[in-house]
């Protein structure tokens, strides 16, 4: 770096003074940048990706991903048709992975490792104390970061958890929805100005009472769920450490944060029953590696941000993509009316509605709500799941071609490229067909439709919405039950309008961030409104959910 430095500054000067002179010292000054880019680019041995200059030397991709971020790829995927290309920076160089088999071998390999990208990061994001940083950039830093991911959230998400997760957040939705315009008539309907907004806050009462329990810190004040969408918005500036007159809001956000969790550790609510055991055993394991309280809740800024992120876009696209089809609507509401309604009678004087939630009986009896789910993941979830590589890999595709990933180099796993890929999806990869996944998880198609593009082996190959390996979301079961559990009461028991007019229309993609996994909408939702009412043959339904 330090000697590149040197030359590129000294060499435009000589050049300028070249200009003033002839023609000749000009075509020399050309000559000799571009034998000086051309020995910056990286060189590479022929068993690595093919080489993918930018347009602009040395740092093209860079601008390119900063502006576009995880689209940079669907964008280079698209215009090269390749599956997995290098691309120098600066004077270095990263590998892009796009095509599903190399993606699925690179999330199952053993020596392509997030956790340098987590010691990297973390001090950085939370600000922890100096000894707390000097703890995992120290020799046991790697040890504390496995036993994060692989033993304290792993056992958090075992059967009997996830089942305890489940039912704290469907119990609090229905109490949530059961309140949703019960009282109005079916002809007045309530205004929601933004739908974002409105679904957002119903999955974080949910999920902050199912992950904190008894002192959910985001029940205590509604600041705190705005400054962790401001948080999540600046965390890549974040995560380049800039100063706070450049991310005065991402700063601001994250003190909001550490404000609100510093209390919850430093009571120790966290080890209190009705806590998840995703709060606990994360907090209990980075207390034993030696971080005091303030730290434990710094570094824990990130697990709400975990749980809510991903889940509710995911929501927002689900309920935007269905509610804007009419005839879908139809459709929907006849299977979950038929498939999902286990109890409808008065208790207590009270009309109560119990729905079936698990997800045997949503595969079973809700195959075109499945596949509505699918198409939404497929189509907004946008992860890249960065690695370094530890020593020197080997990828094979599904044509058997191999290719080496050098010791020490990042890895960049674009799933959302691969969910886009035409070859997989076939020519209407970028539309979302609801139908789509039916009959996905059965096989699909027949068998005769072959491997080809939009065939069921292919579509299975291409779809990792989720991720893989060791690595592989523990909470998407989670995220399912509260999802499921909204769409099919809306589904059932609402009609949804939009706010003005007849004309539904989508909000645009915000720019889709590389550190999070599924889009957002542009500008906070704004201008997608609805309005909500009761079905005729609905009014004042209670509602509940059986696990
Ligand atoms: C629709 C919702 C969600 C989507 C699309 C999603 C997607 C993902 C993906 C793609 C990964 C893999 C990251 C990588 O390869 O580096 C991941 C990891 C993870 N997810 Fe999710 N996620 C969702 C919801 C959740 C929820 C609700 C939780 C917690 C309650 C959660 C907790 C985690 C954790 C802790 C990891 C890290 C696992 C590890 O690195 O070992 N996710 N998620």
């Amino acid at each position: 770096m330090a000697t590149n430095g040197g030359v590129l500054p000294a060499l435009t000067a000589r050049g300028l003074e070249m200009v003033t002179t002839t023609p000749v010292a000009i075509a020399i000054a050309i000559a000799v940048a571009y034998l000086v880019l051309h020995s910056l680019t990286p060189s590479i041995d022929p068993r690595e990706p093919p080489l993918l200059k930018p347009r602009i030397p040395l740092i093209g991709h860079i601008i390119g991903m900063m502006r576009h971020q995880a689209h940079y790829h669907i964008t280079l995927q698209r215009s090269t048709g390749k599956p997995i290309a290098t691309l120098p920076m600066l004077t270095g160089k990263m590998y892009a992975v796009w095509d599903p088999y190399l993606i699925a071998a690179g999330l199952r390999s053993k020596s392509l490792s997030s956790t340098p990208h987590i010691i990297d990061a973390t001090p950085l994001v939370a600000q922890v104390s100096k000894p707390t940083a000097n703890l995992l950039r120290g020799p046991r830093g790697n040890h504390i970061v496995d036993r994060i991911m692989h033993h304290a959230i792993p056992s958090a998400f075992k059967p009997a958890s996830i089942q305890r997760l489940n039912a704290t957040a469907l119990a609090e939705l229905a109490s949530q929805l059961s309140t949703l315009c019960a009282s109005s008539s079916t002809t007045t309907k309530t205004p929601i100005p933004n739908a974002w907004l409105w679904l957002r806050h119903l999955l974080t009462d949910a999920t902050g009472k199912a992950v904190y329990g008894a002192h959910d810190p985001f029940a205590k004040n509604p600041a705190v769920e705005t400054a962790l969408w401001e948080f999540e918005k600046n965390l890549l500036k974040l995560t380049l450490n800039l100063p706070a007159f450049l991310v005065p809001v991402g700063h601001r956000a994250r003190q909001v944060l550490i404000d609100a969790l510093a209390p919850y550790y430093a009571a120790r609510h966290d080890a209190e029953e009705s806590a998840s055991d995703f709060v606990r055993n994360r907090a209990a394991e980075l207390r034993e590696a030696g971080f005091p309280d303030d730290d434990v809740a710094r570094v824990e800024i990130m697990l709400p941000f975990a749980a809510l992120a991903n889940t509710v876009p995911l929501l927002f696209w689900l309920f935007g993509h269905v509610f804007s089809r009419p005839e879908l609507v139809r459709r929907l509401r006849a299977e979950v009316e038929e498939g999902l309604v286990v109890v409808s009678g008065k208790e207590q004087g009270e009309e109560v509605v119990v729905l079936s939630m698990t997800a045997a009986a949503m595969e079973e009896r809700c195959p075109l709500l499945m596949s509505c789910y699918r198409e939404t993941l497929r189509r907004t979830v946008h992860q890249v799941s960065t690695r370094t590589a530890l020593q020197d890999t080997v990828l094979t595709d599904r044509a058997g071609r191999e290719y080496l990933l050098k010791k020490g180099s990042v890895v960049q796993l674009a799933i959302g490229a691969s969910h886009a890929v035409e070859e997989y999806w076939g020519p209407d990869a970028d539309e979302f067909r609801p139908e789509r996944f039916l009959g996905h998880n059965s096989g699909g198609r027949k068998a005769e439709d072959g491997d080809g593009p939009g065939s069921a082996k292919a579509m299975r190959a291409a779809f990792q919405p989720f991720g893989g390996g060791a690595h592989l979301c523990p909470g998407r079961n989670f995220a399912f039950a509260e999802m499921m559990a909204v769409m099919a009461t809306l589904l059932l028991g609402y009609e949804v309008e939009p706010l003005e007019g007849t004309e539904w229309k989508l909000p645009g993609f915000a720019t889709r961030s590389v550190i999070d996994a599924v889009t957002k909408p542009a500008k906070h939702g704004e201008g997608f409104g609805v309005r909500i009412g009761r079905r005729q043959g609905w009014e004042g339904v209670r509602w509940r959910y059986e696990l």
